[in-house]
């Protein structure tokens, strides 16, 4: 069998993300739209603040009577806006958030007061100032875009909307998933594992990797390595959008993915990634249904899921940016040149930089989980040093897209 060459990483992500289209959007409630992507501009339906506001505690007078004394005719409080109109040498109390008076220009803090009775005067080094007031529509005004169409939806973004005047936002629909783990060798409970079987950990760690991107989380298996049996999987999926396969992706007698993908009737897009750890990864279509095989090395698995299918599920959600964004940091060892492959390296991320952890072995899951980031190494790079900069993705709650 004379195996297709490794397709370079951003083409092959290109390719995957091309594959499907966008799902539908859904109009849900602000409070439930965390870590969704808005699937249109969100245009401001208020201007905000509505008015000038005082962002101290203190006392209001006209702009150009700084100096005081005051006479006090009154309050101003959040929610309670004085009626009175000031003239010359009147002042109102006004605490933070309330909005000024009609004729008032100027805020003199509470600290640089001196308040006897209605009588007001200047007791502190600070005389009243315009510097205190929160212009109206300084931050927004009505009609302006607020967020971009493709724009994750966090809680600052969640906090813009509602003072935008919006309870609800049209987001993209999340996709459907389902996750097959396959392999003779698995056992699916880890409290009960004999000498010839390895715990099943990729399936559970793969579903919990997506599940803030997935509707939906079917888990499948494990499935023998019988061509039927995984036939028999793949006839279960439903209406699952994203179907994720573990294992069984490579060049072995055993690993039967392909074939059974084949016989299933879906058509193999491509095969083979120039990525290391992962390059057996296989991407599949059935109708609207996509498919990817990862393989079944546990690190493997997730630096492939975090390359292809956390940017895949984004992308159906309608990210603007689904694949995610490196950040160049400081190497804190020197290390070798590379081969042919882009490599992922584990690291950990510290004051000075990162750090690669020793382990690279792509079955070495404690590695895996002892690392917070991935070192991206381009193909043939040449050896680095200490101090060289690198590209960097953070692993934390699946990245920084
Ligand atoms: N002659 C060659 N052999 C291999 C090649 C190659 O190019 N030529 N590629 C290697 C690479 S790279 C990888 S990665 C692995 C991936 O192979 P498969 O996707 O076929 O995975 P399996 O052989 O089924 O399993 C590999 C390994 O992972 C364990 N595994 C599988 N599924 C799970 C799971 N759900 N949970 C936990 N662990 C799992 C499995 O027990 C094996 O130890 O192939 C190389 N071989
Ligand atoms: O590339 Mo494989 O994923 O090295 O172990």
């Amino acid at each position: 069998m004379t195996l297709p060459a490794p397709i370079p990483l951003a083409e092959a992500q290109a390719r995957l993300l091309a594959l499907v289209p966008v799902l539908h959007s859904e109009t849900i409630p602000i409070a439930d739209a965390s870590g969704r992507y808005l699937a249109k501009d969100l245009i401001a339906g208020r201007t905000h603040p509505p008015a000038d506001l005082s962002a101290m505690d203190g006392y209001a007078m006209p702009a150009g009577d700084t100096g005081g004394p005051w006479r006090i005719i009154g309050e101003s409080a959040a929610g309670h806006p004085c009626p009175q109109a000031l003239s010359s040498g009147e002042a109102v109390r006004i605490s933070t958030g309330a909005i000024m008076p009609q004729g008032a220009g100027a805020i003199l803090l509470q600290e640089n007061a001196l308040r006897d009775g209605d009588n007001l005067s200047v007791s502190g080094k600070d005389a009243a100032t315009s510097a205190h007031i929160r212009r109206m529509g300084f931050d927004f005004a009505v009609g302006d875009c607020l967020m971009e169409a493709g724009m994750k939806i966090a809680p600052a973004q969640i906090a813009l909307a509602i003072s935008g005047g919006h309870g609800a936002v049209a987001v993209g629909s999340r996709p459907r998933i389902c996750v097959i783990d396959s392999g003779d060798e698995l056992a699916s409970d880890p409290a009960k594992v004999s000498r010839h079987q390895v715990p099943a950990s990729n399936g559970v760690m793969i579903a919990s990797l997506a599940e803030s991107l997935a509707s939906t989380c079917l888990h499948i298996g494990p499935v023998d390595d019988e061509l039927d049996s995984l036939l028999n999987a793949f006839e279960q999926v439903g209406d699952a959008d994203v179907i994720v396969t573990n294992g069984g992706a490579s060049v072995g007698d055993h690993d039967l993915v392909l074939p059974a993908l084949e016989k299933w009737g879906a058509t193999i897009e491509f095969w083979r990634v120039a990525v290391k750890p992962g390059k057996p990864l296989m991407v599949a279509q059935k109708e609207e249904k996509i498919v990817l095989g990862l393989p079944g090395n546990p690190v493997s698995s997730y630096v492939i899921a975090y390359l292809f299918l956390l940017p895949l599920l984004r992308h159906m959600a309608g990210a603007r940016q689904p694949i995610p964004i490196a950040l160049p940091l400081p190497l804190c060892t020197d290390l070798p040149a590379t081969g042919p492959r882009a490599e992922f390296l584990r690291g950990r991320l510290g004051p000075g930089g990162v750090t690669p952890i020793g382990q690279r072995d792509s079955s070495a899951v404690r590695a895996l989980a002892t690392s917070d980031a991935l070192i991206e190494r381009p193909p043939h790079s040449s050896p680095a040093i200490t101090g060289d900069v690198a590209d960097v993705y953070l692993l934390q709650n699946g990245g920084n897209a």
